[in-house]
């Protein structure tokens, strides 16, 4: 059977489910999630999806949260490593590529990575000398 695009929005409620279940899977990553941040899923899991259709189906008026500084605070918790990064960008791909197919998942891959790098670059250079990102 050929896999969907990541193009709407209930095949991106469905990737979130299915990328959340092996973040929370890793035992490396679980943690930053369940003790660092103590997530609440119910409140999460929508925030997580709205972020993807912004970014992925355009929707304005949903997700309007500075994603850096939740993440930035995070880091000053518990600091992500560099093979956090690795592995949360790891866990996204495989998650991709075992459901879907399309230029939308194609989308979605570029800019997850650019956004992790992005993101380890600025909390890189806030736990240095304060030149991190916005
Ligand atoms: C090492 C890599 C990463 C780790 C360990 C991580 C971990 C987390 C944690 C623990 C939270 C919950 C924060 C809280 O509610 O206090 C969170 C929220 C979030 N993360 Fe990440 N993250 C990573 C990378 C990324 C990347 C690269 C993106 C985007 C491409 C991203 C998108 C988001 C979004 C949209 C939220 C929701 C923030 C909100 O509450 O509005 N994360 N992340």
């Amino acid at each position: 059977m050929p896999r969907p695009d990541l193009d709407s929005p209930e095949q991106i409620a469905a990737f979130v489910d299915r990328f959340y279940a092996r973040l929370l899977a890793d035992p490396a990553l679980r943690p930053i999630f369940i003790d660092a941040a103590a997530i609440d899923l119910p409140t999460h899991l929508p925030r997580i999806r709205a972020y993807w259709r912004k970014m992925l189906l355009g929707e304005r008026g949903g997700y309007q949260r500075h994603t850096m500084n939740i993440h930035r605070a995070v880091h000053a918790r518990r600091p992500f490593s560099a093979a956090d990064f690795e592995r949360w960008l790891a866990l996204f791909t495989e998650t991709l590529d075992s459901y879907y197919a399309g230029p939308v998942a194609e989308r979605a891959r570029r800019l997850a990575s650019r956004i992790a790098a992005n993101m380890q670059a600025g909390l890189d250079a806030t736990s240095d000398e304060g030149q991190g990102m916005r």
